[in-house]
């Protein structure tokens, strides 16, 4: 199947922060900051990439463009023939190397907007197919935490179990607890996800793996039902102390918020730090932040209840 010259799709996707904590590589909560992307099928030779807002002045415009690469990879899944051109316009919001998940918001546009196209491009009325979205951004970001907030929107919990062609990925959604407000304190410096991967241990304990588990336990209890015992369910023992030393400001915010009775964590890899908080401390947290060495980015974005989502 051939996509016709013309045809076109405006897609906005949600920033996420994953693990929460302990949830590492598995939980997700989607924040109201968004990405927004035309993308128009053309005649070729070659991508025409615009960029405004996040990474403007970084990212590539041509084939390598994130979220190009991932149309291309994601119309070959889709058995979709590549089209000889796309005109992509990025409006982007979300800050990139910060642990909001922006490489995921951008796999999420490219996926989504191949399978949205694919569908317009068979007769169809190119509405999202989420689940399809999910398995293969999830496969192509390699873990599922992040993308599969972006993709439904919320609070998500994902496991993924090997599979041909593609790894499969099931994501159910937590009913987060009315009352929780996330608050993400962004900083200046940006940290690769790569690069802070690259320093996490192969193995832990048995022991180790074991009381992480109980903590994801205890979280979901505390996001869904009970926001009392967020700060024992957000102690997370498996990656957050070896990357210490890379965000070390970031850490030693999260410690003092802690200290201070609020549920702080790292952002996803990072340096951004999290609050799960009620809006009766938002002040608390942002005073905190306030009070050490490195200034701080207070983001309040909420919970978007919906993820990747066509504009037009
Ligand atoms: N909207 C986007 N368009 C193109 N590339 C992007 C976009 N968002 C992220 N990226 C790429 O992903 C990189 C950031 O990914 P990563 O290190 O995983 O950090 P994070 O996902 O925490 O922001 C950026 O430096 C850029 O190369
Ligand atoms: N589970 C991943 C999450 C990375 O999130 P990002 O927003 O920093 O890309 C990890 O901790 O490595």
């Amino acid at each position: 199947m051939v996509i016709p010259v013309g045809t076109s799709v405006t897609l906005r996707v949600p920033a996420s922060s994953a693990n929460l904590g302990p949830g590492f590589d598995c939980l997700g909560l989607a924040l109201g900051v968004w990405d927004e992307a035309s993308i128009t099928v053309t005649d070729g030779p070659d991508p025409v990439i615009e960029v405004t807002g996040s990474g403007a002045d970084t990212v590539p415009r041509d084939a390598s463009h994130l979220v190009h690469r991932t149309m291309v990879t994601a119309f070959e899944h889709l058995g979709v023939e590549v089209p000889a051109g796309v005109h992509l316009s990025s409006r982007n919001a979300v800050p990139h190397g910060r642990g909001l998940g922006s490489s995921a918001t951008a796999i999420v546009m490219g996926v989504a907007a191949a399978q949205s196209l694919a569908s317009l491009g068979a007769g169809g009325d190119g509405e999202l197919d989420l689940d399809t979205i999910n398995t293969i951004a999830c496969a192509l970001e390699g873990h599922p935490d992040n993308a599969s907030a972006s993709v439904f929107g919320g609070a998500t919990l994902s496991t993924t179990d090997a599979g041909q062609p593609l790894p499969t990925t099931r994501t159910v959604p937590l009913r987060l607890h009315p009352r929780i407000i996330p608050v993400v304190l962004v900083p200046h410096t940006q940290l690769s996800t790569h690069t802070a991967r690259s320093v996490l241990p192969d193995v832990v304990p048995l022991v180790t793996a074991a009381a992480n588990s109980a903590r994801v336990g205890l979280l979901v209890h505390a996001l869904t039902s009970d926001p009392s015992l967020l700060i024992a369910g957000t102690t997370d023992l498996l990656h957050q102390e070896s990357r210490r030393p890379s965000y070390a400001a970031s850490m030693a915010l999260v410690d003092a918020l802690r200290a201070g009775g609020l549920a702080a964590t790292i952002s996803g890899a990072g340096p951004s730090v999290l609050a799960l908080t009620t809006s009766e401390r938002v002040d608390e947290v942002t005073a905190i932040a306030a009070s050490g060495d490195t200034s701080w980015q207070v983001l309040t974005p909420g919970v978007p209840d919906r993820g990747v989502h066509l504009v037009s």
